[in-house]
């Protein structure tokens, strides 16, 4: 599990061990984690550190100390290393001390900077780390637009991306590696900041850490989560998942859905709606009802609304009464936007919201506005959707607290937020996930994990993993298109892929 912490976090157990450590110590542990890092990215580069061209890009604060310091020591093992100082008169004194001892130049005019940057075979980004606000300072943004020719590695964060939220005000600079000290910034696991951070390698400081703001999981955690039958099991103690999806528009949806709940761990799944003659007809397996939830038998979950059409809003409201896990995906969202959080208020099984940003934007004017349904009031400016994903892990929170249920949002990195406070995002996406019906096949998948018996946080963020790492493996080479049902057929690769993987000695 990749763990990341807050700023204000990372501050006060750096404080805690300081109080205890010679002044420097920190710094130091960084600063030899951080070279060490670009000595083995200069080796495979050029097959040796020395003679090679590095550039330090310094701020004013400890992230340009902690880069001033690993460019003295690359410098010591021959390499040519330039400092361009942003803020000459604030740079970190002993830093520069230290970089200028070593053989290293300094640089103050912005044109010889761009130039050494851009023919640099490495560039580190001293910038600006925790302590940044806002996007990157005029005087740094040309060296976003300038053209390089080796790697850029960030110190701790690439500068301009909001480490807490992964939010970018402006310009920021994209990094290759990024090297992070104490532990992961919740920035540099969310989009846009983690499309920003490249490969993020963390380096052990030391620090004593409170419980992680946001989690990703990783192979090891997700076979853990995994249903796995014993030898007691029965297809009914597996679990049932109920589906309410497809209409006469979309009845595709329904398919999708099915596919991807036949491969989530439950023992059956229950089709029910207009569909049911073209799912039985693709999956035998599938038993079908007509109609509604309320008239199907027993189920451990439902999933209602992928192409539901002009029956969501029946399918929404029988599933609901149903004292059962209920996962409400794109029209039974666009219905629960209609009536507003009250519509779960009753419930006391939990509630799996699967938004993407547009529905997201929808549920949070019907929150604003009590439900549109009731005729409330309403006169904000409902969110924009684009303005929703830049700041992804804020939206998913705030639905989760306006709804009181777990909430998937889906996008560029899948955010998963408990009501409670617990986060999670996924690490396994891809943007060719972004297809048509490959969230009807999500939404099954996360609702037969719920039959299954996961909670909802497991289920939604394992379903968003199995389903990100099928996308790779439906590929037919590397980084081809996939169809939602390719991704579909291929979540049993994903299973086998995250168990043999944890199998593994080490892992
Ligand atoms: N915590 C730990 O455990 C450890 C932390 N360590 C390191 O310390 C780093 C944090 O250092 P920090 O606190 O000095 O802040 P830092 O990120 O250098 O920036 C603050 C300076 O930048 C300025 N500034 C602000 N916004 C800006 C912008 N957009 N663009 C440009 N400038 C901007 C602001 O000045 P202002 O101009 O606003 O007065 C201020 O002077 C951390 O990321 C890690 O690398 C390690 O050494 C060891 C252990
Ligand atoms: N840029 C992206 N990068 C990675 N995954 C994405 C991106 N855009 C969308 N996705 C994923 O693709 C799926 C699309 O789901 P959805 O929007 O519901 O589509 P549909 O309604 O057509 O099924 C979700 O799993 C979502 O997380
Ligand atoms: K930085």
């Amino acid at each position: 599990m990749r763990s990341a912490h807050r700023v204000d976090q990372v501050r006060a157990a750096e404080a805690a061990l300081m109080a205890r450590l010679p002044g420097g110590t920190l710094m130091q542990r960084a600063a030899v984690g951080l070279a060490a890092t670009c000595a083995r990215l200069l080796t495979r580069r050029r097959g040796r550190v020395y003679g090679s061209r590095v550039v330090v890009l310094a701020g004013s604060g400890d992230n340009g100390g902690d880069a001033l310091y690993a460019g003295a020591a690359l410098a010591r093992r021959g390499a040519r290393v330039s400092a361009v100082l942003l803020a000459p008169a604030r740079a970190h004194a002993a830093g520069l001390a230290a970089l200028r001892a070593a053989g290293g130049r300094v640089v103050l005019e912005q044109e010889v900077g761009l130039a050494d940057f851009s023919r640099a075979d490495l560039v580190l980004d001293g910038i600006v780390g925790i302590g940044g606000k806002g996007g990157l300072r005029p005087e740094a943004q040309p060296y976003a637009r300038a053209g390089r020719a080796g790697v850029v590695v960030a110190v701790d964060v690439p500068s301009g991306v909001d480490a807490d939220t992964g939010e970018v005000a402006g310009a920021a600079l994209r990094a290759d590696v990024t090297v992070c000290f104490g532990t992961y910034k919740p920035g540099l696991l969310i989009d846009p900041g983690a499309s920003y951070a490249g490969a993020v390698q963390l380096v052990g400081i030391g620090l004593e850490l409170p419980a992680a703001e946001v989690v990703a999981l990783q192979h090891a955690d997700v076979a853990g989560l995994l249903p796995v039958p014993g030898a007691e099991s029965d297809k009914y103690r597996r679990g049932v998942v109920g589906v309410a999806a497809g209409s006469a528009r979309y009845p595709g949806a329904a398919l999708l859905a099915v596919a991807g709940a036949l491969r989530g761990g439950a023992g059956a799944v229950r089709y029910v709606g207009t569909a049911a003659e073209e799912v039985v007809r693709r999956f035998p397996e599938a038993l079908v009802t007509e109609g509604g939830p309320a008239g199907a038998g027993r189920v451990q979950a439902w999933v209602v609304g992928p192409g539901g059409g002009e029956g969501a809003e029946r399918a929404l409201a029988e599933a609901l009464a149903a004292d059962v896990p209920v996962l409400v995906d794109a029209d039974g969202l666009t219905e629960l936007a209609r009536l507003g959080p009250g519509a779960l208020a009753g419930r006391t099984a939990p509630t799996l919201l699967t938004p993407h940003t547009g529905e997201a934007a929808r549920l949070l004017a019907g929150a604003e506005n009590g439900g549109s349904a009731g005729g409330g009031g309403g006169g904000a400016r409902p969110p924009a959707a684009d303005e929703l994903a830049a700041a992804r892990l804020g939206t998913a929170r705030r639905l989760a607290a306006a709804y009181r249920a777990t909430v998937l949002l889906k996008g560029s990195t899948t955010v998963v937020a408990d009501p409670g406070g617990a986060v999670r995002v996924n690490p396994t996406g891809t943007s060719w996930l972004a297809t048509a019906g490959s969230g009807d096949v999500l939404a099954g998948l996360a609702g037969s994990l719920l039959a299954a018996g996961r909670s909802p946080l497991d289920a939604a963020s394992v379903a968003a993993y199995l389903h990100g790492l099928a996308a790779r493996h439906a590929a037919a080479t590397p980084g081809a298109p996939v169809t939602a049902l390719e991704v579909a057929a291929a979540l049993s690769t994903a299973w086998n892929d995250v168990r043999s993987a944890a199998a593994e000695p080490g892992a």
